[in-house]
């Protein structure tokens, strides 16, 4: 699929056109024109085609189609939800609104939307903001229970357009025709949900609007994943596909060290190195026999002391990306160590977890880096890393992944329901997964799967992307015909083959 615009970019686009020659009101014209194409091909001449009115552009957009369908002999009615418009562009569209088109007031027409054959909602585009108000969910619950095609304008109302955020009533869309490019929110849970199906139509813009437009964001799909998988020579060896030094695990927490160690083994690389607890390395090895171990100076409560910094930087001169973080605790010797290995180690790292938790009081050593850093933040450490409450993140998670990217030169992969895999201008969203995958555990396996790829010599940001792909497909593969209730991260782990074969062999 195509890039894609957050709000901010979109609105920079429809002023940048009038520099190409088209206006606003000719946007406007262009979006009304797709807009009432779809309606057309939904509707017969007998059709009750009811469209519902906002007060801002998005309502403009739908006074005008109003007059396209009723130049094409359809009979079109419009219902007022919010007043009468009041911008310029919606204003001229009401008052050139043709005389056929029957004019209602919401609070008169709920029961005539509830019986509408074709229902467009128009009421809020890309300026909507907050939750919808009391005095319009009247109109919410008609278009609930109404049982005709519902096709939403750019996007359906009570959906937030920038964060994927989405009123639990907003209009349930069976399509929704957005213009020029697919905004950002609409591929987000829960919005995605509200949307059906998305198609994106042409209004006029140039595509030079976008030159100046960062960051680049594009949808990270089966095609872009099967171009990043390495070739794989035949006469390879252990050695040719990379190892993974892992700084993982405490007596506290020992299956996030064994997780993510298998996770890495069963995507590909030729090696992999646990450094850990005694403890943890008694446990694992009784079970997991493919990695080798190497146990750690711990405290007196099982957790690992900086003072292994040097052994495990030694350990780095022999591999090709360190994994810090699975089951690791979090205490002032984990901030040292952590420190310590983000300024000396020279192969790239990926920081997961509590990697990520000990190195938020002393962020600024990612300036210190010597390789590259990949850091694998759920929304709450993504919170931690910038100071912010969650609630800030969750309003803007790729603002914030992209200025901590642009800030300490790191690649971040944002997970959750959807994930952002950014490094500076250019972003992957990943939104392949499943609720099998809220469960602890599945943290540790995408760390695992990156610091592979990222071993085997993907790039950062193509190791991030793919590895979120790789972990949400494979959970959907785990999945099938078996409850997401009762996926735990072994299947997905044992998937895992299963999955890269599939990807391996697509067409
Ligand atoms: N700007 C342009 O050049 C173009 C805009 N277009 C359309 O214009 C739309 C954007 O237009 P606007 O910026 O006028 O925004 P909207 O049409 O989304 O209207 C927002 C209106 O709703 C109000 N509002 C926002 N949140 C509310 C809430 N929670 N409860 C009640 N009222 C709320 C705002 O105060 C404002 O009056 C796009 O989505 C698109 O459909 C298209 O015509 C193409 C060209
Ligand atoms: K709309």
């Amino acid at each position: 699929m195509d890039r894609i615009l957050t709000v901010e970019q979109m609105t920079f686009c429809e002023h940048e056109a009038e520099k190409y020659g088209v206006s606003l009101a000719q946007l406007m014209d262009n979006a009304a024109a797709q807009l009432a194409e779809v309606i057309a091909s939904n509707s017969s001449a007998s059709s009750k085609i009811v469209l519902l009115i906002g007060k801002g552009n998005n309502g403009g957009d739908g006074l005008v189609a109003a007059n396209l369908l009723a130049e094409q002999g359809l009979k079109p009615a419009v219902v007022l939800c919010c007043g009468e418009p009041d911008t310029d562009l919606s204003s001229a569209a009401y008052a050139r609104l043709d005389k056929s088109v029957e004019v209602l007031k919401a609070e008169n027409a709920l029961d005539f939307i509830e019986d509408a054959d074709v229902l467009v909602d128009c009421i809020f585009g890309t300026g909507f903001h907050g939750s919808l108000r009391e005095n319009i969910l009247p109109v919410f619950r008609a278009c609930k229970k109404c049982e005709g095609m519902k096709i939403a304008c750019n996007l359906p109302s009570g959906v937030n357009a920038r964060n994927g955020q989405a009123d639990k009533l907003s209009f349930k869309a069976d399509v929704t025709v957005t213009f020029h490019r697919g905004k950002l929110g609409l591929y987000l849970q829960p919005a995605v949900d509200f949307c059906g199906e998305i198609l994106v139509k042409d209004i006029g813009i140039d595509e030079r609007c976008e030159n100046t437009l960062y960051p680049v964001i594009t949808p990270f799909d089966v095609v872009k994943a099967r171009a990043s998988l390495p070739f794989r020579p035949a006469d390879g060896h252990k050695g040719t596909f990379g190892k993974v030094v892992s700084v993982a695990g405490s007596e506290s927490y020992i299956g996030a060290a064994g997780l993510s160690a298998m996770a890495a083994m069963r995507t590909g690389v030729g090696l992999f190195e646990l450094c850990t607890a005694k403890s943890v390395v008694n446990s694992l090895s009784a079970g997991m026999y493919e990695c080798t171990y190497s146990a750690m100076k711990t405290d007196k409560d099982g957790f690992m002391v900086a003072e292994n910094a040097e052994t495990i930087l030694k350990k780095c001169e022999k591999a090709s990306s360190l994994l810090i973080g699975c089951g690791l605790g979090h205490t002032a010797e984990t901030e040292k160590l952590v420190a310590e290995l983000i300024e000396k180690a020279e192969i790239p790292i990926v920081l997961d977890a509590d990697g990520i938790n000990s190195l938020c009081p002393n962020i600024d050593v990612l300036l210190k880096k010597k390789s590259t850093v990949i850091l694998t933040p759920h929304p709450a450490e993504l919170a931690r890393l910038c100071g912010v409450t969650v609630g800030e993140v969750m309003s803007d998670r790729l603002g914030f992944a992209y200025r901590l990217s642009e800030k300490y030169g790191v690649t971040v992969l944002a997970k959750s329901a959807d994930t952002f895999a950014v490094d500076g201008g250019k972003v992957y969203l990943c939104t392949e997964g499943t609720t099998a995958l809220a469960k602890g555990g599945s943290g540790d396996m995408l760390a695992g799967i990156v610091s592979s790829y990222v071993a085997q010599g993907f790039d950062a940001l193509d190791a991030a992307a793919l590895g979120s792909f790789t972990l949400g497909s494979t959970a959907l593969l785990a999945g099938y015909k078996r409850s997401e209730r009762g996926i735990i991260a072994r299947d997905v782990i044992d998937a895992l083959p299963r999955f890269l074969y599939d990807l391996e062999n697509a067409d």
